[in-house]
């Protein structure tokens, strides 16, 4: 890989993204509807345009609300698009062909930037499976059997994945209170921090994704919040599963970040023991080095390391479809919970308050333990980059509103 040359965009400190990370998204201006657009400094590039004018091949699925046309193409036309976008934003391109299909970010609505044909929760992070497995089964082993022999996940709900800015009105259920059963608003309302993958090659029933063909399915990656509520999930999961504690929102961020800006992020992931499975075996590894950060009403309470998880995202697929089932463009797989060993990396409040006995101080003085009604909660994150840069990976923030308020 070459050296990224500089970005002829102005991208300051303060800028979304760099010249090239180039992330995906959908976008809409008040005068057309929505698109495919990729991000530049503070910039959109309104990609159908300027394909159009390049008689770029294919371009056409720029002109859709959706990213799973352009996804579907496969990895040989994603690097095609990313290898022209890269040379356009770079140096030396006459500026006169770029900057007519410039939209500013704060001109733009964002919309959903993909249709989530399924959506998958691993559980992959030591830390986080030990600490929930000290809060929620004090007298069992704090990992579960089959933890470090495969990556535990459940399959989730994608019709309620939502943007970054959708509000999260609190959930209600059936909780265990005292010695009795209630109905009502959860209490627990909780977050989960973590790393979304996104499936644009589909594969085919009864053929397993092998481990080391990850980067031929996986077009990106975006930042995911799974909201969870403790209280429901705590009552209704034993032995099946989350069910209604997870399944009412969970949301991700607007811009799909293309795996191939993540190539500097490249790390060995935490040794494994014992070793995996030959399924599970890769060739070359995709531990990744992403730093994530929580936010919670302009507090940073943590800073939960990607780079501690124990499975990889590659491992995750090849396990997902080891038995025959069959990916779709459009399949959303989270990484699982982020947390590192240190209290400040915990990726839920459920850890960083451990189950409310060590409440979170906010720089208001406030203190927490979970989500009340009007909370803000944002999580972003950034990765090495080319030459010793650090890439910014975008962020997905959402707002609580009390019980039964639709918003509407
Ligand atoms: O260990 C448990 O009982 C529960 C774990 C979770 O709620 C975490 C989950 O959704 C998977 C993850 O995000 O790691
Ligand atoms: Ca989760
Ligand atoms: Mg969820």
């Amino acid at each position: 890989m070459t050296e990224a040359k500089r970005s002829r965009l102005e991208t300051p400190d303060g800028a979304m993204f760099d010249g090239y990370t180039l992330p995906y998204g959908v976008f809409s201006t008040a005068r057309e509807e929505p698109r495919v657009g990729a991000a530049v400094g503070d910039y959109v590039i309104d990609l159908a345009p300027l394909a159009a004018v390049e008689g770029l091949d294919g371009g056409h699925v720029f002109d859709r609300p959706s990213l799973n046309p352009f996804m579907s193409l496969g990895r040989p036309a994603w690097q095609a698009v990313r290898d022209w976008l890269l040379e356009l934003v770079t140096a030396g391109s006459p500026s006169e062909l770029l900057e007519p299909h410039l939209v500013p970010l704060s001109d733009v609505e964002l919309h959903m930037p993909f249709e989530v044909a399924d959506y998958v929760d691993f559980y992959s992070s030591r830390s986080h499976a030990e600490n929930v497995g000290k809060i929620f089964r004090p007298d069992s082993p704090s990992l579960p059997a089959a933890w470090r022999h495969l990556p535990i996940g459940y399959h989730g709900r994608s019709a309620t994945v939502v943007p970054s800015g959708s509000e999260i009105v609190r959930p209600s259920g059936l909780r265990r209170s005292g010695d009795g059963v209630v109905f009502g608003p959860s209490n627990r309302l909780d977050i989960e921090a973590e790393v979304g993958f996104v499936v644009g090659t589909p594969s085919e029933r009864g053929h397993p994704v092998p481990v080391d063909d990850f980067t031929e399915h996986v077009f990106g990656v975006v930042l995911v919040n799974d909201w969870s509520a403790r209280d429901l999930q705590a009552f209704e999961y034993v032995p099946l599963g989350p069910f209604l504690g997870k399944s009412f929102a969970t949301s991700i961020s607007p811009w799909v970040v293309p795996l191939a800006a993540l190539e500097h992020a490249r790390i060995e992931p935490p040794v494994r023991d014992p070793e995996p499975a030959a399924y599970l075996a890769e060739a070359e590894p995709w531990g990744l080095d992403i730093r994530l950060e929580v936010e919670w009403n302009g507090t940073v309470v943590s800073q939960p390391p990607f780079a501690e998880m124990y499975w990889t995202p590659a491992q995750q697929l090849a396990h997902l479809t080891v038995n025959g089932a069959a990916v779709r463009t459009g399949e959303l797989y989270a990484s699982g919970t982020v947390s590192g060993p240190e209290k400040d990396e915990r990726g839920s409040f459920l850890e960083l308050s451990w189950n409310g006995s060590e409440p979170v101080v906010l720089d208001n003085g406030s203190r927490r333990s979970f989500l009340e009604d009007g909370d803000t909660v944002i999580i972003r994150a950034t990765a090495p980059g080319p030459g010793g840069t650090r890439l910014k990976l975008g962020e997905v923030s959402g707002s609580v509103r009390p019980a039964g308020d639709s918003g509407r």
